[in-house]
């Protein structure tokens, strides 16, 4: 039998969606939504019936309507910490995206968008949420009691990989150990062990710095920063995700044209060297973690494209384990297959406990 699954997996501006036919992808598009009419809705909550509409018309000018598929899978939002894995959107999830999420972040909208094109006769599905959280206890400190680090990454590519990497090795992702780092517009560097995420940065205020957000940042100064009187809360959380890292250095997110910068100009050329060090040495504490009992060392995301790129990473990491080129990102695969899973039986979906 052939599962027939819509994938949505929303950004700021678009929302990417795709239909797959088993491991088939059959249609894949980003649907845009212009600026001015997001702007309508200063809530980004309030976005998705807006985008369930768009997205429809984009589905319906390529012959697809709702009856057609078996299941929605959607990229997880902004949950309470929880297990890896694929789980079954209920009504209590649907309400804890829209009204209870501490972050109104984008990827809340997906499984709500899904719940009211499913509207009940056909399961949704979310696989692998930002907020997965398997750490080690000895993880979680901060060193401050009141401060826990959290588990805020790019799980759903980081895992994607994994089983991609563990596939061409021809064994079990869940008897494999990796450090993997996701390199896109932001940072996630993870330490798997036997398939867990036993650590990661946090990729809104931890880690190395990225095109667009600082990572961790030297404490004593951002404080000093914060009573200066010159930055309201907003302005310093946009120096920091956002308008942090290369964008800062450079005025430009985008590493092709900072490579480029860094042919003939000195200082763009100690920028991305500089981002390039401070990701090996995530590598290098992440291979830590894991003992040094490493598989493999996975460098995916948008940034993995660039050959000279990961050369630089690479050139520290090498002795610690094989290195693994993974370049790009695949959520909308990785939504599709985890549904697949589930409707096949290999696995089943858990039950979100709720909050
Ligand atoms: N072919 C390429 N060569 C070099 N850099 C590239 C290439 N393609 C994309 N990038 C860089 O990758 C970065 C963006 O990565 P990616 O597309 O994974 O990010 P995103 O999806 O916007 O954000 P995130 O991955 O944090 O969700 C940018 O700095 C971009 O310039
Ligand atoms: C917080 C990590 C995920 C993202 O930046 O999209």
């Amino acid at each position: 039998m052939m599962y027939r699954i819509f994938v949505i997996n929303p950004g700021s501006t678009s929302t990417k969606v795709a239909v797959y036919e088993d491991e088939e992808c059959v249609y894949a598009e980003k649907v845009e939504h212009s600026v001015q009419d997001l702007e309508k809705f200063p809530d980004i909550m309030d976005q998705y019936l807006f985008r369930k509409d768009n997205i429809l018309s984009a589905l319906k000018k390529v012959g697809f309507h709702e009856e057609d598929f078996d299941a929605i899978a959607a990229r997880g939002g902004i949950l309470p910490p929880l297990e890896s894995g694929t789980y079954l959107v209920d009504e209590r999830m649907v309400d804890y995206l829209l009204h209870k999420s501490p972050v109104k972040h984008v990827s809340n909208l997906a499984a709500v968008i899904a719940f009211e094109i499913a509207k009940g006769r056909i399961p949704v599905y979310i696989t692998d949420p930002v907020s997965v959280d398997e750490m080690i206890p000895e993880a979680r400190l901060s060193g401050i009691p009141e401060i826990e680090r959290k588990s805020l990454s790019h799980a759903l590519n980081i895992r994607a990989v994994c089983r991609k990497v563990a596939k061409m090795l021809e064994k079990d992702f869940n008897q494999l150990n990796f450090v993997v780092a996701h390199l896109g517009g932001g940072i996630s560097v993870a330490a798997i062990r036997n398939g867990r995420m036993i650590d990661v940065n946090n990729a809104n205020d931890e880690g190395p710095f990225s095109p667009e957000r600082t990572g961790e940042l030297p404490v004593g100064d951002v404080v000093r920063m914060c009573f200066s009187g010159k930055y309201t809360k907003d302005e310093l959380k946009k120096r920091y995700v956002g308008k942090g890292g290369l964008v800062a250095y450079l005025g430009t997110n985008d590493l092709r044209e900072a490579l480029k910068r860094a042919e003939k100009d000195d200082y763009a050329k100690l920028i991305v060297e500089a981002m390039a060090y401070q990701i090996a040495k995530e590598i290098g504490g992440m291979c830590a973690v894991l003992c040094g009992k490493v598989d493999g060392i996975i460098l995916t995301g948008g940034m993995a494209h660039s050959e000279k790129f990961t050369e630089m990473i690479k050139a520290y990491v090498y002795k610690f384990a094989p290195i693994f080129i993974v370049p790009g990102e695949f959520e909308l695969e990785a939504l599709a297959l985890g549904a697949l899973r589930v409707l096949r039986g290999e696995e089943t979906a858990k039950r979100w406990g709720g909050s």
